[in-house]
Protein backbone atom coordinates (compact mmCIF):
# COMPACT_ATOMS: atom_id res chain seq x y z
CA UNK A 1 0.00 0.00 0.00
CA UNK A 2 1.24 3.41 -0.42
CA UNK A 3 0.39 6.87 0.85
CA UNK A 4 0.57 10.14 -0.79
CA UNK A 5 2.51 12.87 0.68
CA UNK A 6 3.60 16.79 -0.53
CA UNK A 7 6.56 15.24 -2.08
CA UNK A 8 4.84 12.20 -3.87
CA UNK A 9 4.09 8.66 -2.23
CA UNK A 10 5.66 6.84 0.60
CA UNK A 11 5.83 3.27 1.17
CA UNK A 12 3.95 2.57 3.89
CA UNK A 13 3.74 -1.58 5.34
CA UNK A 14 0.37 -3.19 4.96
CA UNK A 15 -0.18 -3.69 8.19
CA UNK A 16 -4.10 -5.14 8.90
CA UNK A 17 -3.07 -9.19 9.24
CA UNK A 18 0.73 -8.93 10.40
CA UNK A 19 0.15 -5.92 13.05
CA UNK A 20 -3.20 -5.19 14.10
CA UNK A 21 -4.81 -8.57 14.64
CA UNK A 22 -3.98 -10.27 17.96
CA UNK A 23 -2.37 -14.10 18.04
CA UNK A 24 -4.63 -16.84 19.27
CA UNK A 25 -8.45 -16.01 21.29
CA UNK A 26 -8.85 -13.63 23.59
CA UNK A 27 -8.48 -14.45 27.46
CA UNK A 28 -9.87 -13.34 31.01
CA UNK A 29 -6.52 -12.69 32.54
CA UNK A 30 -7.56 -10.82 35.87
CA UNK A 31 -10.85 -10.83 37.69
CA UNK A 32 -11.70 -8.56 40.64
CA UNK A 33 -15.17 -8.11 42.63
CA UNK A 34 -16.42 -5.73 45.13
CA UNK A 35 -19.76 -4.89 47.39
CA UNK A 36 -20.62 -2.31 49.40
CA UNK A 37 -20.69 -2.85 52.99
CA UNK A 38 -23.03 -0.42 53.97
CA UNK A 39 -25.70 -2.69 54.29
CA UNK A 40 -25.85 -6.38 54.82
CA UNK A 41 -28.84 -7.98 54.85
CA UNK A 42 -29.92 -11.49 55.60
CA UNK A 43 -32.83 -12.75 53.02
CA UNK A 44 -34.46 -14.42 55.94
CA UNK A 45 -35.22 -11.52 57.38
CA UNK A 46 -35.58 -9.24 54.60
CA UNK A 47 -39.01 -9.13 54.17
CA UNK A 48 -39.36 -7.40 58.03
CA UNK A 49 -36.43 -5.05 57.32
CA UNK A 50 -37.88 -4.06 53.78
CA UNK A 51 -41.61 -3.40 54.93
CA UNK A 52 -40.26 -1.46 57.93
CA UNK A 53 -38.06 1.08 56.66
CA UNK A 54 -40.60 1.33 53.71
CA UNK A 55 -43.59 2.39 56.17
CA UNK A 56 -45.56 -0.55 54.61
CA UNK A 57 -46.08 -2.99 57.38
CA UNK A 58 -49.99 -2.70 57.34
CA UNK A 59 -49.90 -4.12 53.81
CA UNK A 60 -50.01 -7.68 55.49
CA UNK A 61 -50.85 -9.34 52.18
CA UNK A 62 -48.22 -7.88 50.44
CA UNK A 63 -45.90 -8.56 53.17
CA UNK A 64 -46.88 -12.48 53.55
CA UNK A 65 -46.30 -13.00 49.71
CA UNK A 66 -42.83 -11.07 49.34
CA UNK A 67 -41.95 -13.55 52.09
CA UNK A 68 -43.03 -16.63 49.94
CA UNK A 69 -40.75 -14.74 47.33
CA UNK A 70 -37.57 -14.00 49.33
CA UNK A 71 -38.20 -17.69 50.75
CA UNK A 72 -37.78 -18.98 47.00
CA UNK A 73 -35.01 -17.06 45.68
CA UNK A 74 -31.89 -19.31 46.55
CA UNK A 75 -30.84 -16.15 48.18
CA UNK A 76 -29.03 -15.75 52.13
CA UNK A 77 -27.97 -12.46 51.97
CA UNK A 78 -27.23 -9.47 49.81
CA UNK A 79 -25.11 -6.38 49.94
CA UNK A 80 -26.56 -2.83 49.80
CA UNK A 81 -25.09 0.92 49.15
CA UNK A 82 -27.73 2.38 50.76
CA UNK A 83 -28.70 2.88 54.06
CA UNK A 84 -31.61 3.42 56.57
CA UNK A 85 -30.18 7.04 56.93
CA UNK A 86 -29.99 7.91 53.21
CA UNK A 87 -33.51 6.57 53.39
CA UNK A 88 -34.63 8.96 56.32
CA UNK A 89 -32.78 11.79 54.46
CA UNK A 90 -34.67 11.00 51.34
CA UNK A 91 -38.38 9.92 51.54
CA UNK A 92 -39.16 10.58 48.47
CA UNK A 93 -37.65 7.10 47.02
CA UNK A 94 -40.34 5.50 49.12
CA UNK A 95 -42.81 6.64 46.53
CA UNK A 96 -42.68 6.40 42.76
CA UNK A 97 -44.93 8.84 42.40
CA UNK A 98 -42.37 11.68 43.35
CA UNK A 99 -39.97 13.28 41.77
CA UNK A 100 -36.67 11.40 42.98
CA UNK A 101 -34.31 11.01 39.70
CA UNK A 102 -32.41 14.04 40.54
CA UNK A 103 -31.53 12.59 43.47
CA UNK A 104 -30.98 9.15 42.68
CA UNK A 105 -28.40 10.06 40.10
CA UNK A 106 -26.67 12.27 42.42
CA UNK A 107 -25.72 9.68 44.52
CA UNK A 108 -24.96 6.30 42.57
CA UNK A 109 -22.78 9.05 39.98
CA UNK A 110 -20.50 8.93 42.59
CA UNK A 111 -21.00 5.56 44.15
CA UNK A 112 -21.12 3.48 41.33
CA UNK A 113 -17.82 4.05 39.53
CA UNK A 114 -16.31 3.98 43.27
CA UNK A 115 -17.67 0.47 43.75
CA UNK A 116 -16.10 -0.62 40.29
CA UNK A 117 -12.82 1.10 41.33
CA UNK A 118 -12.40 -0.96 44.30
CA UNK A 119 -13.25 -4.29 41.76
CA UNK A 120 -11.01 -3.24 39.26
CA UNK A 121 -7.84 -2.51 41.53
CA UNK A 122 -8.48 -5.67 42.58
CA UNK A 123 -8.32 -6.82 38.85
CA UNK A 124 -5.23 -4.72 38.25
CA UNK A 125 -3.45 -5.69 41.04
CA UNK A 126 -3.74 -9.25 39.68
CA UNK A 127 -2.77 -8.74 36.16
CA UNK A 128 0.55 -7.22 37.30
CA UNK A 129 0.82 -4.44 34.98
CA UNK A 130 0.31 -0.95 35.30
CA UNK A 131 -2.95 0.30 34.91
CA UNK A 132 -1.46 2.87 32.02
CA UNK A 133 -1.38 -0.35 30.08
CA UNK A 134 -5.04 -0.44 29.61
CA UNK A 135 -5.78 0.29 26.04
CA UNK A 136 -9.84 0.35 26.28
CA UNK A 137 -12.22 0.58 29.21
CA UNK A 138 -15.97 -1.08 28.80
CA UNK A 139 -17.96 -0.22 31.41
CA UNK A 140 -21.64 -1.47 32.03
CA UNK A 141 -24.27 -0.20 34.54
CA UNK A 142 -28.10 0.33 34.64
CA UNK A 143 -27.61 3.49 36.46
CA UNK A 144 -26.01 5.77 34.20
CA UNK A 145 -28.07 8.78 33.40
CA UNK A 146 -25.47 11.34 32.55
CA UNK A 147 -22.63 12.23 30.08
CA UNK A 148 -19.49 12.44 30.76
CA UNK A 149 -20.50 9.04 32.81
CA UNK A 150 -18.98 6.80 35.19
CA UNK A 151 -16.78 5.47 32.38
CA UNK A 152 -15.07 8.63 32.59
CA UNK A 153 -14.88 8.88 36.55
CA UNK A 154 -13.37 5.76 36.46
CA UNK A 155 -10.88 6.22 34.15
CA UNK A 156 -9.62 9.19 36.36
CA UNK A 157 -9.81 7.05 39.52
CA UNK A 158 -6.77 4.81 38.22
CA UNK A 159 -5.58 7.05 36.56
CA UNK A 160 -5.84 5.34 33.40
CA UNK A 161 -4.19 6.97 30.02
CA UNK A 162 -6.23 10.32 28.52
CA UNK A 163 -6.01 7.29 25.07
CA UNK A 164 -8.03 5.22 26.44
CA UNK A 165 -10.53 4.11 24.33
CA UNK A 166 -14.20 4.24 26.74
CA UNK A 167 -17.16 2.69 26.00
CA UNK A 168 -19.94 2.92 28.32
CA UNK A 169 -23.23 0.15 28.12
CA UNK A 170 -26.15 1.57 29.85
CA UNK A 171 -29.10 -0.69 30.38
CA UNK A 172 -28.24 -3.75 29.34
CA UNK A 173 -29.56 -4.79 32.36
CA UNK A 174 -28.18 -8.44 33.40
CA UNK A 175 -26.76 -9.15 29.99
CA UNK A 176 -24.25 -6.16 30.52
CA UNK A 177 -21.16 -8.42 31.77
CA UNK A 178 -21.97 -10.76 29.06
CA UNK A 179 -22.06 -7.98 26.64
CA UNK A 180 -18.71 -6.14 27.76
CA UNK A 181 -16.85 -9.53 27.68
CA UNK A 182 -18.24 -10.49 24.09
CA UNK A 183 -17.24 -6.87 23.35
CA UNK A 184 -13.96 -6.90 25.30
CA UNK A 185 -12.74 -9.87 22.68
CA UNK A 186 -13.60 -8.27 19.68
CA UNK A 187 -11.65 -5.66 20.78
CA UNK A 188 -8.58 -7.72 21.60
CA UNK A 189 -8.44 -9.94 19.16
CA UNK A 190 -8.33 -7.24 16.77
CA UNK A 191 -6.17 -4.65 17.98
CA UNK A 192 -3.00 -6.08 18.83
CA UNK A 193 -1.88 -5.50 21.94
CA UNK A 194 -4.97 -4.35 23.61
CA UNK A 195 -5.89 -4.60 27.22
CA UNK A 196 -9.12 -3.94 27.78
CA UNK A 197 -10.59 -3.44 31.52
CA UNK A 198 -14.21 -4.46 31.59
CA UNK A 199 -16.35 -3.04 34.85
CA UNK A 200 -19.93 -3.80 35.60
CA UNK A 201 -20.95 -2.26 38.74
CA UNK A 202 -24.76 -2.04 39.70
CA UNK A 203 -26.39 -0.70 42.71
CA UNK A 204 -30.10 -0.70 43.28
CA UNK A 205 -30.80 2.36 44.53
CA UNK A 206 -32.07 3.35 41.31
CA UNK A 207 -34.47 1.34 41.31
CA UNK A 208 -35.43 1.54 45.38
CA UNK A 209 -39.09 2.11 46.16
CA UNK A 210 -42.13 0.94 48.19
CA UNK A 211 -43.87 -2.38 48.11
CA UNK A 212 -46.42 -2.69 45.05
CA UNK A 213 -47.98 -5.46 43.86
CA UNK A 214 -45.56 -5.20 40.37
CA UNK A 215 -41.96 -4.62 42.17
CA UNK A 216 -41.78 -7.44 44.88
CA UNK A 217 -39.35 -9.81 42.35
CA UNK A 218 -36.97 -7.20 41.89
CA UNK A 219 -36.89 -6.35 45.27
CA UNK A 220 -36.02 -9.86 46.44
CA UNK A 221 -33.76 -10.88 44.45
CA UNK A 222 -31.57 -7.72 43.00
CA UNK A 223 -28.12 -6.85 45.18
CA UNK A 224 -24.99 -4.70 44.36
CA UNK A 225 -22.01 -4.99 43.63
CA UNK A 226 -19.12 -4.45 40.88
CA UNK A 227 -16.78 -7.36 38.79
CA UNK A 228 -14.40 -5.94 37.04
CA UNK A 229 -11.49 -7.94 34.19
CA UNK A 230 -8.79 -7.45 32.37
CA UNK A 231 -9.33 -8.98 28.35
CA UNK A 232 -6.59 -9.42 26.07
CA UNK A 233 -5.49 -11.67 23.61
CA UNK A 234 -1.42 -13.02 22.51
CA UNK A 235 1.58 -12.55 22.80
CA UNK A 236 1.11 -12.31 26.52
CA UNK A 237 3.79 -10.38 28.78
CA UNK A 238 4.93 -13.46 30.97
CA UNK A 239 7.70 -11.15 32.57
CA UNK A 240 5.21 -9.54 34.11
CA UNK A 241 2.73 -12.97 34.90
CA UNK A 242 0.52 -11.92 32.37
CA UNK A 243 -1.37 -15.33 32.23
CA UNK A 244 -4.90 -16.53 30.83
CA UNK A 245 -7.61 -17.26 33.09
CA UNK A 246 -10.29 -18.16 30.80
CA UNK A 247 -10.22 -18.55 26.55
CA UNK A 248 -12.55 -16.68 24.85
CA UNK A 249 -12.84 -18.74 22.21
CA UNK A 250 -16.28 -17.47 20.41
CA UNK A 251 -19.40 -15.63 21.38
CA UNK A 252 -22.76 -15.06 20.32
CA UNK A 253 -25.77 -12.60 20.93
CA UNK A 254 -29.12 -14.32 20.29
CA UNK A 255 -32.55 -11.91 20.67
CA UNK A 256 -35.39 -14.21 21.65
CA UNK A 257 -38.35 -13.32 18.85
CA UNK A 258 -41.50 -11.49 20.34
CA UNK A 259 -40.10 -11.19 23.97
CA UNK A 260 -39.58 -7.44 24.34
CA UNK A 261 -42.00 -6.48 26.34
CA UNK A 262 -41.19 -9.50 29.46
CA UNK A 263 -38.50 -8.11 30.81
CA UNK A 264 -37.34 -4.57 31.28
CA UNK A 265 -36.67 -1.25 32.78
CA UNK A 266 -37.82 1.99 32.02
CA UNK A 267 -36.08 5.34 33.66
CA UNK A 268 -38.99 7.75 35.06
CA UNK A 269 -39.12 10.50 37.29
CA UNK A 270 -39.63 8.34 40.39
CA UNK A 271 -36.50 6.21 39.98
CA UNK A 272 -35.95 3.10 37.61
CA UNK A 273 -38.82 0.91 37.30
CA UNK A 274 -38.40 -2.51 36.23
CA UNK A 275 -40.67 -5.43 34.69
CA UNK A 276 -39.90 -9.11 35.52
CA UNK A 277 -42.83 -11.56 34.05
CA UNK A 278 -43.44 -14.76 35.31
CA UNK A 279 -42.79 -15.97 32.20
CA UNK A 280 -38.77 -15.36 31.80
CA UNK A 281 -37.72 -18.41 33.52
CA UNK A 282 -39.80 -20.53 31.11
CA UNK A 283 -38.84 -18.49 28.01
CA UNK A 284 -34.99 -18.81 28.94
CA UNK A 285 -35.23 -22.32 29.71
CA UNK A 286 -36.83 -22.66 25.97
CA UNK A 287 -33.96 -21.09 24.48
CA UNK A 288 -30.42 -21.84 25.57
CA UNK A 289 -29.76 -24.49 23.86
CA UNK A 290 -30.55 -23.54 20.43
CA UNK A 291 -27.69 -20.50 21.79
CA UNK A 292 -25.12 -23.15 23.07
CA UNK A 293 -25.60 -25.20 19.45
CA UNK A 294 -24.65 -21.88 17.71
CA UNK A 295 -21.84 -20.51 19.59
CA UNK A 296 -20.03 -24.17 19.53
CA UNK A 297 -20.80 -24.27 15.83
CA UNK A 298 -19.35 -20.86 15.10
CA UNK A 299 -15.96 -22.54 17.31
CA UNK A 300 -16.29 -25.48 15.00
CA UNK A 301 -17.50 -24.00 11.92
CA UNK A 302 -20.43 -23.57 10.01
CA UNK A 303 -22.77 -26.60 10.54
CA UNK A 304 -20.27 -28.60 12.03
CA UNK A 305 -23.20 -30.63 14.48
CA UNK A 306 -20.65 -33.40 15.05
CA UNK A 307 -18.37 -31.69 17.56
CA UNK A 308 -20.86 -30.25 19.62
CA UNK A 309 -19.88 -31.24 23.38
CA UNK A 310 -21.96 -32.98 25.87
CA UNK A 311 -23.28 -30.26 27.85
CA UNK A 312 -22.12 -32.32 30.94
CA UNK A 313 -18.23 -32.52 29.74
CA UNK A 314 -18.22 -28.57 30.15
CA UNK A 315 -17.96 -26.45 33.23
CA UNK A 316 -20.38 -23.68 33.33
CA UNK A 317 -20.73 -19.67 34.15
CA UNK A 318 -24.20 -18.83 34.01
CA UNK A 319 -25.58 -15.89 35.01
CA UNK A 320 -28.05 -16.14 38.06
CA UNK A 321 -30.80 -13.76 36.89
CA UNK A 322 -33.10 -16.07 39.61
CA UNK A 323 -33.23 -19.95 41.14
CA UNK A 324 -36.27 -21.20 38.18
CA UNK A 325 -33.70 -19.94 35.70
CA UNK A 326 -30.97 -22.28 36.58
CA UNK A 327 -33.50 -25.19 37.64
CA UNK A 328 -34.93 -24.83 33.89
CA UNK A 329 -31.48 -24.73 32.29
CA UNK A 330 -29.91 -27.80 34.42
CA UNK A 331 -33.42 -29.86 33.36
CA UNK A 332 -33.17 -28.95 30.03
CA UNK A 333 -29.32 -29.44 30.02
CA UNK A 334 -29.98 -32.65 31.77
CA UNK A 335 -26.66 -31.58 33.93
CA UNK A 336 -25.71 -33.48 36.89
CA UNK A 337 -25.84 -32.32 40.36
CA UNK A 338 -23.13 -29.32 41.18
CA UNK A 339 -23.05 -28.41 37.59
CA UNK A 340 -24.45 -25.07 38.06
CA UNK A 341 -22.76 -24.59 41.59
CA UNK A 342 -21.02 -21.44 41.23
CA UNK A 343 -23.71 -19.79 39.40
CA UNK A 344 -25.85 -21.21 42.75
CA UNK A 345 -23.68 -19.75 45.43
CA UNK A 346 -23.03 -16.59 43.49
CA UNK A 347 -26.71 -16.29 43.95
CA UNK A 348 -26.97 -17.06 47.26
CA UNK A 349 -23.53 -15.46 48.75
CA UNK A 350 -25.28 -11.47 46.60
CA UNK A 351 -28.29 -12.19 44.86
CA UNK A 352 -28.89 -10.97 41.19
CA UNK A 353 -26.05 -8.20 40.86
CA UNK A 354 -27.74 -8.07 37.00
CA UNK A 355 -24.48 -7.34 34.88
CA UNK A 356 -21.75 -7.71 37.48
CA UNK A 357 -22.46 -11.23 38.63
CA UNK A 358 -21.61 -13.60 35.87
CA UNK A 359 -17.53 -11.52 36.72
CA UNK A 360 -18.51 -13.02 40.00
CA UNK A 361 -19.48 -16.51 38.72
CA UNK A 362 -16.04 -16.41 36.60
CA UNK A 363 -14.34 -15.56 39.88
CA UNK A 364 -16.16 -18.51 41.48
CA UNK A 365 -14.86 -20.78 39.11
CA UNK A 366 -11.15 -20.21 38.71
CA UNK A 367 -11.50 -20.00 42.81
CA UNK A 368 -12.94 -23.46 42.91
CA UNK A 369 -10.66 -24.53 39.89
CA UNK A 370 -7.22 -23.67 41.90
CA UNK A 371 -8.74 -25.53 45.08
CA UNK A 372 -9.37 -28.43 43.42
CA UNK A 373 -5.40 -28.50 42.56
CA UNK A 374 -5.14 -29.36 45.59
CA UNK A 375 -7.23 -32.59 45.22
CA UNK A 376 -10.98 -32.38 44.19
CA UNK A 377 -11.77 -32.78 40.98
CA UNK A 378 -10.70 -30.69 38.62
CA UNK A 379 -12.73 -28.38 36.41
CA UNK A 380 -13.55 -29.56 32.94
CA UNK A 381 -11.23 -27.94 30.06
CA UNK A 382 -14.18 -26.34 27.86
CA UNK A 383 -17.00 -24.73 29.24
CA UNK A 384 -19.79 -21.93 28.15
CA UNK A 385 -21.04 -18.79 29.50
CA UNK A 386 -24.39 -17.72 29.48
CA UNK A 387 -26.01 -13.90 30.54
CA UNK A 388 -29.63 -13.29 30.36
CA UNK A 389 -31.47 -9.69 30.33
CA UNK A 390 -34.03 -7.30 28.46
CA UNK A 391 -35.07 -8.41 24.82
CA UNK A 392 -34.97 -11.16 26.32
CA UNK A 393 -31.02 -11.30 24.98
CA UNK A 394 -29.17 -14.21 25.61
CA UNK A 395 -25.32 -13.58 25.47
CA UNK A 396 -23.48 -16.84 24.83
CA UNK A 397 -19.57 -17.84 24.59
CA UNK A 398 -17.42 -20.17 24.72
CA UNK A 399 -14.57 -20.48 26.78
CA UNK A 400 -11.69 -22.72 27.83
CA UNK A 401 -8.91 -23.25 30.75
CA UNK A 402 -5.92 -23.42 29.18
CA UNK A 403 -4.07 -26.83 29.61
CA UNK A 404 -1.72 -25.61 32.52
CA UNK A 405 -3.34 -23.78 34.58
CA UNK A 406 -6.13 -26.23 35.19
CA UNK A 407 -5.86 -27.21 39.46
CA UNK A 408 -2.55 -24.67 39.19
C1 LIG B 1 -38.10 -16.44 43.49
C2 LIG B 1 -39.22 -16.42 42.45
C3 LIG B 1 -39.83 -15.03 42.37
C4 LIG B 1 -40.32 -17.40 42.93
O1 LIG B 1 -39.84 -18.72 42.90
P1 LIG B 1 -40.73 -19.87 42.21
O2 LIG B 1 -39.97 -21.14 42.24
O3 LIG B 1 -41.19 -19.41 40.87
O4 LIG B 1 -41.93 -19.99 43.28
P2 LIG B 1 -43.49 -19.93 43.10
O5 LIG B 1 -43.94 -20.42 41.76
O6 LIG B 1 -44.06 -20.63 44.30
O7 LIG B 1 -43.83 -18.37 43.20
C5 LIG B 1 -43.89 -17.72 44.46
C6 LIG B 1 -44.72 -16.47 44.25
O8 LIG B 1 -43.99 -15.60 43.39
C7 LIG B 1 -44.86 -15.17 42.32
N1 LIG B 1 -44.03 -14.89 41.15
C8 LIG B 1 -43.12 -15.65 40.57
N2 LIG B 1 -42.54 -15.02 39.54
C9 LIG B 1 -43.11 -13.80 39.49
C10 LIG B 1 -42.94 -12.69 38.65
N3 LIG B 1 -42.04 -12.69 37.68
N4 LIG B 1 -43.70 -11.59 38.90
C11 LIG B 1 -44.60 -11.57 39.91
N5 LIG B 1 -44.79 -12.61 40.74
C12 LIG B 1 -44.07 -13.71 40.53
C13 LIG B 1 -45.76 -16.38 42.10
O9 LIG B 1 -46.95 -16.01 41.42
C14 LIG B 1 -46.02 -16.80 43.54
O10 LIG B 1 -47.01 -15.96 44.10
P3 LIG B 1 -48.03 -16.54 45.22
O11 LIG B 1 -48.78 -17.66 44.58
O12 LIG B 1 -48.87 -15.40 45.61
O13 LIG B 1 -47.17 -17.04 46.36
C15 LIG B 1 -38.68 -16.91 41.07
O14 LIG B 1 -39.78 -17.12 40.20
C16 LIG B 1 -37.69 -15.95 40.49
O15 LIG B 1 -36.54 -15.85 40.92
N6 LIG B 1 -38.12 -15.23 39.44
C17 LIG B 1 -37.29 -14.18 38.82
C18 LIG B 1 -36.67 -14.67 37.55
C19 LIG B 1 -36.29 -13.51 36.67
O16 LIG B 1 -37.08 -12.99 35.91
N7 LIG B 1 -35.03 -13.06 36.76
C20 LIG B 1 -34.51 -11.95 35.98
C21 LIG B 1 -33.65 -12.52 34.84
S1 LIG B 1 -32.99 -11.26 33.87
C22 LIG B 1 -32.06 -10.49 35.00
O17 LIG B 1 -31.33 -11.18 35.66
C23 LIG B 1 -32.16 -9.04 35.23
C24 LIG B 1 -32.78 -8.12 34.52
C25 LIG B 1 -32.91 -6.76 35.02
C26 LIG B 1 -34.05 -6.04 34.74
C27 LIG B 1 -34.24 -4.80 35.27
C28 LIG B 1 -33.27 -4.21 36.09
O18 LIG B 1 -33.44 -2.95 36.62
C29 LIG B 1 -32.11 -4.89 36.34
C30 LIG B 1 -31.96 -6.15 35.82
Amino acid sequence: MTRANGNGTVPVRDNRRSMQHAEGPAAVLAIGTANPTSTIAQQDQFADQFFRVTNSDDLTDLKAKFERICDKTGIEKRHFHMTEEMLLAHPEFLDRDQPSLDARIEIVATAVPKLAESAARKAIAEWGRPASDITHLIFSTYSGCRAPAADLELATLLNLRPTVCRTILSLHGCYGGGRALHLAKELAENNRGARVLVACSEITLVCFNGPDGSNLVGHALFGDGAGAAIVGAGPFDAASGERPLFEMVAATQTTVPKTEHVLGMQVAGGGIDFHLAIQVPMLIGQNVEQCLRDAFRATLGDDDEDGIPCWNDLFWAVHPGGRPILDNIDAVLKLEKGKLAASRQVLREYGNMSGATIVFVLDELRRRREKDGSGGHQLPEWGALLAFGPGITIETMVLRCPPGLKGN
